[in-house]
């Protein structure tokens, strides 16, 4: 089985992977002996992932750290600086490429950050925007203004605030939805007649996801990402 592991600005994720199915890992116990291969994705440095790739060579395993490329398989990068498009983003996108190929997407990894990536039908990521997450929106308020508090109950809705709690929270959902209504304007410009698939992760994906029909929700989709990413290059 592969370990794979997904290093965030918060935390770091590791699951196991075998025949198509993940399993959750214990990074305080991880089964070495079963391990054939570690590949890793980080947008941001961590000692919990060092330390993890000294036990993976102390054990003779392969380590390989995905990376932004400018092309992979059909799929195209949009960034002229590949190097500094986020590989969490590139792997959700190579994620959303195997589950809808020649379709296209928009996919929407909402975490500490937000980001929001354009895929076309041809596999041209026409690129993306990125937010600050709803706890980065709120908190940046909060500590910046005088007014502005959070009674850490209210729920991100939709609704106009008639209070501050409401007025913050709904504030930050709400310009994370107008976001996304903004990207598919991206798409709808280039196929009128096609509706257009999102594609949610990530640790608010799944409140996001609500707020759209027919999209999806994925917990899994950078995990993903880094196996096809792992079988495209072996092929590449
Ligand atoms: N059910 C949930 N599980 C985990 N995180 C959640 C949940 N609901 C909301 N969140 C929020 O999602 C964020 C964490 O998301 P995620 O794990 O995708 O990001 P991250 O890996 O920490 O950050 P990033 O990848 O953007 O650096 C936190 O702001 C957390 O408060
Ligand atoms: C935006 C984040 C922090 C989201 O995890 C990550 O994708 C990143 O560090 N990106 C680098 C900048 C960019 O993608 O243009
Ligand atoms: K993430």
């Amino acid at each position: 089985m592969k370990l794979l592991i997904d290093v965030g600005n918060t935390s770091l994720k590791a699951v196991l992977w075998h025949s198509e199915q993940s399993q959750s890992a214990d990074i305080n116990n991880l089964p070495w002996l079963k391990i054939t291969e570690v590949i890793y994705a980080c947008v941001g440095r961590s000692d919990l992932l060092n330390d993890i790739l000294t036990q993976a060579a102390s054990n003779s395993i392969n380590c390989f750290e995905a990376k932004v490329s400018k092309k992979l398989g059909d799929l195209v990068c949009a960034y002229e600086h590949v190097g500094n498009l986020g590989i969490d983003r590139w792997l959700a996108l190579i994620a959303g490429f195997k589950l809808y190929p020649n379709k296209a997407f928009i996919v929407v990894d909402a975490g500490t950050a937000t980001t929001i990536d354009v895929l076309n039908c041809e596999g041209l990521h026409l690129g993306g925007w990125i937010l600050p997450g709803l706890d980065l929106m709120t908190s940046s308020l909060t500590q910046n203004t005088q007014g502005v508090f959070d009674d850490g109950k209210t729920p991100f809705t939709n609704e106009l605030g008639k209070n501050t709690p409401n007025g913050l929270k709904n504030g930050a959902l709400v310009a994370t939805i107008g976001a996304i209504e903004q990207a598919k304007l991206h798409l709808n410009a280039q196929k009128a007649d096609q509706a257009v698939q999102i594609i949610f992760a990530g640790g608010y994906g799944s409140l996001l996801q609500q707020q759209f029909e027919e999209s999806i929700f994925d917990s899994l989709l950078v995990m993903k990402g880094l196996n096809y990413w792992y079988e495209l290059s072996k092929t590449a």
